[in-house]
Order: C-alpha cells, then structure tokens, then sequence
C-alpha cells in the first residue's frame, strides 16, 4: 500500500487563516503581544533551569512603535528570539506552533503562562499588513536573521544585524481603503485602547512612547511637546493577586475603571479555585440597577480570560439569567479554545464555571441576608425583582435556588420579611400563607379584604410587583404551605359565623340573584361576605387568574385578553345592605341604581376601570337629591 501525505495549498491555508478565521482586525496586536509574551516566558523558563543564568525583571519588556511616517507598526521584545531553522519551522509552516512544543518538551504544567498553541496566530499580521518583516536574534547565539513576505507570494530570510537578542516585528501597514480605516493602527491612543482590552493582564510591561504637551520651562502660556516612554499594562490581575493585599478601594477602583456600573458594590467575590477546572474570578454585586438593567437591551456576562488574555467581553454563559445583575471576571487555563480564540470550542469547562459560580452567588446572597440584614434590603429593592422573575422562569426549576433570598413586606411587621420568617411564626391553625396583591403598601393596607384576616391576627404579605402573584404561583407552595390571595373567595378561614352566613346566604338568595341578573357577565355572583367588617362590598374570585392578575395581563401589548372569575361580595352587616334589602322589597329602580353603584365602588377600591365614569357619577346624584 502507497501512503501519500496530504499537500496543503500554502497560498490558500494563508488566505483562509487571515480572512476567515479572525472576525476582528484588531486582534492582531493581541496576537503579536502574547507571542512575544510567550518569548519571554521562554527565557524566564531557561533561568530557572540552568543556575548560570539569571532573569533580570527589569531587561525584560515588549515596546509598540507606532510610526505615522513611514506607516510602520513595530512590536518588540526581550525574549528568546529564533534560530534561522526556528524562522523557517515556525514562520514557514502554517500550523506550527513551536510554543506548544516548547510546553511539551519541557512537560509545562497547567497554570504556566504560555498562550500559544495552533501555530495561526502570527499570520494575523497580514490583517492589517501588507508586509511583514521578522527581525530576530536567538538567545545565546550570534547571528541574527531577518525573515520577510508579503503574505501572499513567498518568505525570504537572511542573515542580519541585531544587537541583543530578541525579536522585532515591523508591519507595513496597509493603505486605507473605502470601508476600512488602517490608520488606526498607527494611533497612540487606539493602540493603548486595543493594548488595554486585550492584553491588559500580560506579565510584562507593554511600554509605548506618548507624546505629551507641557508649559515651556518659565512661560505661562507657551506649550511644548515632548515624548515620554509609558508602561500601558497593568500586568498583574487583579484576581491573581492575594486577597489579604487587597483593600476594598482596590477592588472598588477595578470595578469602576471596567466601566461595571457609576455606583460602588455592595460585594465583592474573590475566587480562587483549584480543581478539575481551576479558574480565579472577581465577581461584583452592584448597589443599583443600571437604566438599562430591566430592558431587552442589558447584556449579562462576565468577562472571560483565559492566561490573563481577554477572550470574551461579556461571556453571557457565565451567569444565569436570574443573577444577570452580577459583573466581573473570569480567568481560567483551562478553557478549549478554538483556533481564533474567540470563541469556546466545546462548553465542559465553561458549564462547570458557571455552575460553581452560581452557587457561590447565592451562597453570598444567603450569607449577606443573614449577617448583613440592611444591605440585603438595599440590594432587594434593586434586584429583587430579577430574582422573582428567576422564580417564575423555566416553569420553576429554579425555586429551591431563590425561595429563600425573596421578601415581601408584611402586615404584621411593617417591614421586609422572608418566607421563612413568615412560615415560621404561622399560628398552628393557620393553612395558608397569605398575600394582597396592589399598587402600593398604603393602597393595599386599605383593602377590605384585608380585614378579616388581619383581625384573625394573621400575617399578609403585600405584593406590589407586577411578577409577585406570578412567581408565586409558579412556586404554589413555600415549606408545604399554600399561598392563598386575600381576594380569593374562600379564604380557608374556620370562623363561627360560618353557619350563620350559609343562613344569610339562603335568607337574601332571592336578592343576590336578582343583583346577578343586573350584572350579568360583569360578576359571576354575588354573595354575602365572610371577610368584611367595616366595607359594605368588595370583589373576590374564584379560579386560578385573580383579579391583580387580569389588570397585569390585561395591560400587556397583546390581543389575547383573560377575564378574572369575579365574585360581589356584600357585607350584609352593614347599613347600606339595609338600604339595599328595602330597594328590593320596594323599589325596582332604587334596586337597580343601588346594584350598580356597589358594583362600581367594589371595583373603583380593586382599582379596576369602570366602564362607564359618567353614568356612575349620574347615578351618585341621582342618589343624592
Ligand atoms: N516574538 C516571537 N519570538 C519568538 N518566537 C516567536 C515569536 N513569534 C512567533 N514565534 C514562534 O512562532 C510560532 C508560531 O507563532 P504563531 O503566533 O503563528 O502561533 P502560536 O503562538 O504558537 O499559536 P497561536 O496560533 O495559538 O497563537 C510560535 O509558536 C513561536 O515558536
């Protein structure tokens, strides 16, 4: 059997590798920037293993020369430089990557810093170049090289001058085109911006000469420029360095210069973790939601590194969407990433980080609400309301992750409480866990159908979120306990009037059901009322869509429309059912007018619409002389 190696089409893979591969031009400094990195590791990795040698900190740096001039971009650095076979290995074959190799044979565990792997990276160049000229000399020889190609035709290399050892890339930038602005890439202050973005967190100093403007020695109003050499890096991570450094302002400071929001945090989490993907990662809890935050145009995410080198901005599967509100960083070695490094390859590792970061948010959720009761509520009003949602999305599934870090205010307490808190101090005969539902604390306080239960002595939690009754619904019970609206019809309170109202019920039959007939399709009956006291009507429904509901479903932009089944209660304690019984016996008309607006009053108090404001208000009058 004949065995044939494959032939690659060195023009096309060249073709393939610059305009395919990359969606981005500006990445290319980012490329050049960690291979010169990866230089210098090398160096550093030769000091450690021959005790002849010795790494000086400071001999050690990559430099950008932007030169608007001649239209030269050059990346220089410190690091081990290449043999003439190395340029031929390396820069010649497509997909060679000697720093992989280098990892291999000097069997490099994980955690080293050493970013490159597929061997394209280099040819990012030619995105931005028209030229590329490799000037480089390797550490401990005396020759040095120069490799050059356009990118389309063929490589030259040949012997050169160079002093140190090292390399110096010199990229002929490309002319602008229509679309495309190339200067760019020969501007301070874009460079320092692609610099910062990208390769913020390499381990040494990227230095570039700015130019600057100063007062003239002794004049006031005369200016000067000048150049002075500045390191744009800030090299060490913040999350790889020691928690017990770190003060507050630090982790303040970082969470303001990403841009993660104008407030300060009300938290910060700081991981380190080892395992079977170890990742460090900052993670912020901010103190206010953005303006953006409840809109379809906030983007969750955090920050995805791997080696320090920025992969993602935002990576969305990082966080789940009910911790959406959460910002900061990730940083892992361990992340398959695919050949452009810009997107993940497959998601093991990033399913597994993200896992173990959800727990760690709810874990400081919990332990904030515990220890730190003020900042908890400060924090709820902001997000709170992202959490119920996370209670109400995926049909529930994530109810036993949130129940706990929800609070709604009570009745009894004045103020936020849990559930648990609710549940826990629940009288033995208590069934259900009671909520109103309304616009306000002040609005709901009024309902009528508060009465009952309040005077029962029971707890009533109020919902004045849109989602409340939503969430609630989906989670159907907290501890084995049932949530049950105050405006339910039956309220599932034992009370000794029971029979009493059954009596009523039979007695004034023939009354409600002349109200029902007045009412026709407006209320699906009217009964006498085991829940007010002092009010003479209120609404009430059966079934499972309550009256809030209908009024929040009904506000939605959509055609459908859902109709809560509303039930007239009457309380037949009061004056006016006196007033309403003697209307009956007597005065069809009176009856009528009397039906209509209770009807009304019932649903002015739900804060419901009455269909027709003018009559009611004729009615009123008609009353009145
Ligand atoms: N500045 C440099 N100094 C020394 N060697 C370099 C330099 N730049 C590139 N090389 C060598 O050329 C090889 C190819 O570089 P290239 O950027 O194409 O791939 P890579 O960095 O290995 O992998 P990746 O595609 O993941 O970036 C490197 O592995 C390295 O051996």
């Amino acid at each position: 059997m004949e065995k044939k190696q494959f032939k690659a089409e060195a023009k096309r893979l060249l073709d393939i590798v610059v305009n395919s591969i990359y969606t981005n031009r500006e990445i290319f400094l980012r490329e050049l920037i960690s291979n010169a990195s990866d230089a210098i590791d090398k160096v550093y990795y030769k000091t450690l293993t021959d005790d002849s040698l010795v790494f000086k900190k400071e001999d050690y740096y990559i430099k950008i020369v932007p030169d608007k001039k001649n239209r030269t971009l050059k990346i220089i650095d410190t690091g081990i430089g290449m043999t003439k076979e190395e340029l031929d290995e390396n820069l010649g074959t497509i997909a060679k990557s000697g720093s992989l190799q280098f990892k291999k044979e000097n069997e490099l565990k994980d955690g080293y810093d050493i970013i490159g792997q597929f061997g394209v990276g280099f040819y990012s160049a030619f995105l931005v170049a028209d030229k590329v000229t490799v000037i480089t000399k390797a550490f401990g020889s005396d020759k040095a090289y120069k490799w050059e190609s356009n990118g389309v035709e063929e490589y030259s290399i040949d012997e050169c001058q160079k002093d140190d050892f090292g390399t110096e890339i010199i990229l002929n930038i490309k002319e602008n085109t229509e679309d495309e602005n190339f200067d760019e890439y020969l501007d301070e202050y874009n460079l320092r911006h692609i610099i910062k973005k990208y390769s913020d967190f390499i381990r040494y100093p990227i230095k570039m000469d700015i130019s600057k403007r100063r007062l003239k020695d002794g004049s006031e109003n005369e200016y000067e420029e000048y150049v002075e050499e500045e390191i744009i890096n800030s090299m060490v991570p913040i999350w790889r360095k020691n928690k017990n450094e770190l003060t507050e302002e630090d982790y303040n400071n970082f969470y303001f210069e990403k841009h993660y929001g104008f407030d300060k945090p009300i938290k910060h989490i700081h991981l380190s973790i080892d395992g079977t993907v170890s990742y460090n990662a900052i993670l912020y809890i901010p103190e206010k939601a953005s303006y953006d935050f409840y809109t379809k145009e906030y983007e969750k995410g955090l920050d995805l590194y791997s080696n320090g080198v920025l992969i993602m901005n935002r990576c969305p599967d990082l966080l789940v969407d009910y911790f959406a509100f959460v910002k900061g960083v990730v940083d892992s070695p361990d992340l398959s990433l695919n050949i452009s490094r810009e997107i993940l390859q497959h998601d093991r590792q990033l399913k597994f980080i993200a896992k173990n970061i959800k727990n760690k948010i709810k874990k400081e959720l919990e332990n904030m609400l515990k220890n730190e009761r003020d900042k908890y509520e400060i924090f709820y009003k902001s997000f709170g309301r992202q959490l119920k949602y996370g209670v109400y999305s995926d049909f529930g599934a994530h109810k036993e992750d949130l129940q706990d870090l929800l609070m709604f205010y009570s009745s009894k307490e004045k103020k936020m409480v849990t559930l648990n808190e609710y549940v826990s101090r629940m009288p033995k005969e208590q069934k259900y866990i009671y909520y109103a539902s309304g616009e306000s604390i002040e609005k709901i306080d009024k309902l009528p159908q508060t009465e009952v239960i309040k005077d029962k002595g029971y707890e009533i939690l109020y919902f004045t979120d849109d989602i409340d009754e939503f969430a609630i619904k989906m989670m159907m019970t907290y501890k084995d306990k049932e949530f049950k609206s105050v405006s339910s019809s039956d309220l599932g309170i034992e009370n000794e009037e029971d029979n009493q109202t059954k009596t009523d019920e039979k007695e004034n039959k023939k009354l409600f059901e002349a109200m029902e007939e007045i009412l026709k399709e407006k209320v699906k009956s009217v009964r006498s009322s085991k829940k007010l006291k002092s009010h003479p009507v209120c609404l009430s429904n059966d079934g499972d869509i309550t009256i809030e509901m209908e009024k929040i479903l009904n506000s939605m932009p959509t055609d459908q429309k859902v109709k809560a089944d509303k039930v007239l209660e009457i309380n037949i304690n009061h004056e006016v059912f006196k007033s309403l019984k003697e209307a009956y016996e007597n005065d069809k008309d009176k009856f009528k007018l009397y039906t209509d607006i209770l009807y009304n009053q019932a649903l002015l108090i739900e804060g419901l619409p009455i269909s027709d404001p003018v009559e009611f208000t004729n009615n009123i009058c008609k009353m009145m002389r």
